[in-house]
């Protein structure tokens, strides 16, 4: 339906306009290449490229109007301009206004924080569709909407995307969204305009400071995102992390929390932690749920607590959540025939990296003639990403694991080598001997499996679900899981 720019301009505080108001948008797009006639198209700088240097380029395609920061030298008659202080959060109203509000159609629930957001989302996504509900998912994964997946290239995608989804989930039937809001979506505005029903924060730890320059610009994002929420919203954070509260300062949004610490909306507690799952007492209620390690414990509960939140009953969705498996690539178990255990996660920064190890210290136990399973770690870190996190992660390694085959991870247009040297410069002298550095990723997941006994653990960290590995601006076909598979068939454990 196309509409005037005058009516989606409504929301939008505009420094100079020149052209006809009255021009009828049936396209909204930040893209030159998909401008055409009757295109509104809005100039963002991005980081490595300037929007407005394609101006001319969308004009030439027939865009009917531009909107940007700054106007260019020469204007084109037929053309509508409008300039704003930021375009990018203009196109966030724009987009609302387009599209006719889906966010507010439905109830759309974001979740921030270091870790636990792919967790959190899909949990809850899992946890609706059982309780009955058509649901959509936005999440690193993949987007999903109800039954049909559809692949995704970002955590959040950007506002038209995310708009234009939400529509086709809301003509799918779905009625809740649970989406992911990553710390570069708050600061390029990807979720300008949207109306949430409830917010998560999970946790911050040091992370994307590539991106952000300052741990505390980083803080600074995420809290963005519990600004934004509204009045009616709620806003559910975990206030054992020590940055919980301070997302709550300032957000007009019902304030809520959660905790297996200290008094907290939602307390919970971990009454025991296994390989076959883990024992929770949340609100006086016991429950077994096949998900593993204290992290998880963490994202239940905070699934728990927006379920309750948005008015589902405490005790069903406890019976619907204790039914529920691992997230693709979250501690996902791949096992040998003679029970060498392989541990595929995601973990691509040094606290999740750290979690993921400490849990499976918890849950390694040894045998009767007291052989204790030892744990081999096989880790890498992805190129043109955070540098300062490669020794650190490695030390970690060392720590917890009695291996460690440090490999390559996404090297992307970075030296593998040079990447894995930086990583070597983070082992502690005592544990050279326990060290092996093997470039191959498919290599180092073989030598792994070639070093372990039945029963012991290998964790291959920092992939997850992915299902290709990135070397030289190449994406090739890899995925941990099958390698781990291949690796158990031919060393003959399978
Ligand atoms: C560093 C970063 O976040 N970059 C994002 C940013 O790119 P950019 O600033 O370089 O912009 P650009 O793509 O060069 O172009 C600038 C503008 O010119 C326009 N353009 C460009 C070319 C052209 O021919 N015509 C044209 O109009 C573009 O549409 C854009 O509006 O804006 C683009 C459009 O939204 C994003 O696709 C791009 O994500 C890149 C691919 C990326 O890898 N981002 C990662 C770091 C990211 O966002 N990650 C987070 C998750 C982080 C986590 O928690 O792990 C995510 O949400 O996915």
């Amino acid at each position: 339906m196309p509409k005037s720019l005058k009516d989606l301009l409504y929301k939008v505080s505009l420094l100079a306009t020149s052209g006809s108001m009255d021009a009828q948008i049936t396209n909204l797009t930040m893209d030159s290449r998909r401008a055409g006639p009757g295109s509104l198209f809005v100039a963002i700088r991005g980081s490595v490229t300037d929007g407005h240097t394609f101006i001319d380029t969308a004009i030439q395609q027939g865009a009917s109007a531009i909107l940007c920061e700054e106007l260019p030298a020469t204007t084109v008659d037929q053309v509508a301009y409008i300039q704003v202080q930021n375009s990018a959060r203009a196109l966030g109203l724009i987009a609302a206004s387009f599209y006719e509000q889906p966010s507010q159609k439905l109830k759309l629930v974001g979740v921030t924080g270091t870790n636990g957001k792919t967790s959190v989302a899909t949990l809850l996504f899992r946890l609706f569709r059982g309780l009955g509900y058509r649901c959509g998912l936005l999440s690193t994964v993949q987007n999903q909407i109800d039954d049909q997946v559809i692949p995704t290239t970002h955590t959040t995608p950007d506002v038209v995307t995310i708009n234009e989804l939400l529509i086709r989930m809301l003509e799918a039937g779905c009625t809740h969204v649970f989406m992911e809001v990553s710390s570069h979506a708050v600061v390029q505005e990807r979720i300008a305009g949207l109306i949430f029903a409830g917010g998560i924060f999970t946790n911050i730890t040091h992370d994307h400071l590539d991106f952000h320059g300052t741990f505390d610009n980083y803080i600074k994002a995420k809290k963005g995102f519990f600004d934004q929420l509204p009045l009616t919203a709620f806003a559910l954070t975990n206030v054992d992390d020590k940055r919980g509260l301070v997302m709550l300062q300032n957000t007009v949004a019902r304030k809520e929390s959660y905790s297996l610490q200290t008094l907290a909306t939602y307390k919970g507690k971990v009454l025991a932690d296994s390989l076959f799952g883990l024992n929770m007492q949340i609100d006086d209620r016991e429950v077994w749920f096949k998900l593993i390690g204290r992290f998880n414990a963490y994202n239940l509960l905070a699934v728990y607590g927006a379920a309750v939140l948005l008015g589902e009953e405490a005790e069903e969705v406890l019976t619907q959540l204790s039914g529920l498996t691992p997230p693709p690539g979250r501690f996902e178990q791949v096992i040998s025939d003679s029970n060498i255990v392989g541990i595929v996660d995601y973990a691509h920064t040094p606290d999740a990296l750290q979690n993921v190890l400490e849990t499976i210290d918890g849950i390694r136990h040894g045998d009767e003639a007291g052989h204790r399973p030892q744990v081999i770690t096989v880790v890498g870190c992805g190129g043109n990403r955070d540098a300062a996190k490669r020794p650190i992660m490695a030390e970690i390694a060392c720590k917890l694991s009695d291996r460690v085959i440090l490999t390559s991870d996404n090297p992307r247009n970075e030296d593998p080598m040079a990447i894995l040297e930086q990583m070597q410069a983070g082992i502690p002298p005592v544990d050279f001997k326990k060290t092996l550095t093997i470039e191959d990723r498919r290599d180092a997941i073989l030598q792994a499996v070639l070093l372990a006994q039945p029963h012991d653990i290998i964790l291959v960290a920092g992939k997850g679900h992915e299902t290709y590995q990135e070397i030289k601006g190449v994406k090739y076909d890899f995925d941990d899981r099958e390698v781990l598979r291949e690796a158990f068939a031919n060393a003959g454990n399978q």
